[in-house]
């Protein structure tokens, strides 16, 4: 007989960690996001085991119609003058969108669809984001704090970082200890 109350997992808001082991789990190094950041010299002198971010993940059922949850931590630092941020995908299935949810520190996160069209929307602890399909996407954190999201998504949505290997059209700088967007000058 299955128990009647089966204790869900939740989040603690203040690590944004969940209560149940997440089962899945993926460490993101400064080594593994070459090309990413605009200053490569900045990049190849920092230490590349640096973790820029942490995705943790409920291992659960995928497959057409299931979901997938998980937190992205990302944490604070810089290379050159450029926060960090996670490399940013558009969804194989360019059809599927995504939802995040902020759980705690500071950041942005950066939405570009397939015209380039872009917005930047703050996220801290309790704003809500919905990713439409057909739209990159890339957390970005401007504070001094971990930046926890969680996330849900399609279990069969998949990543297409191919598409932007040219990378998305804005970055997002410190310059005179403020936030400054700046648009990437192509060619
Ligand atoms: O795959 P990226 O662009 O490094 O982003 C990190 C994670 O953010 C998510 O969009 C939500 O956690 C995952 O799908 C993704 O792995
Ligand atoms: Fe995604």
């Amino acid at each position: 007989m299955k128990p009647v109350l089966s204790q869900p997992p939740h989040v603690d808001w203040l690590t944004g960690a969940f209560s149940r082991t997440p089962l899945l789990r993926k460490t993101t190094r400064l080594a593994d996001l070459p090309g990413v950041f605009a200053d490569h010299s900045g990049w190849q002198q920092a230490d590349p085991q640096q973790i820029v971010y942490d995705v943790e993940m409920l291992d659960t059922l995928s497959g057409s119609g299931e979901l997938f949850t998980g937190v992205t931590h990302l944490y604070p630092g810089k290379v050159g003058n450029e926060y960090f941020m996670t490399r940013g995908h558009f969804h194989a299935l360019r059809e599927q969108g995504e939802v995040y949810f902020g759980l705690r520190g500071t950041g942005l996160l950066l939405l570009q669809d397939e015209q380039g069209e872009m917005h930047l929307e703050p996220v801290v602890a309790g704003s809500v984001h919905i990713i439409p399909g057909y739209t990159a996407h890339r957390l970005i954190n401007t504070g001094t704090e971990i930046l926890s999201a969680l996330a849900v998504w399609s279990s069969t949505a998949g990543h297409d970082y191919a598409a932007l290997a040219g990378g998305f059209a804005w970055r997002v700088v410190e310059e005179n200890r403020q936030v400054q967007v700046r648009e990437v000058q192509n060619g």
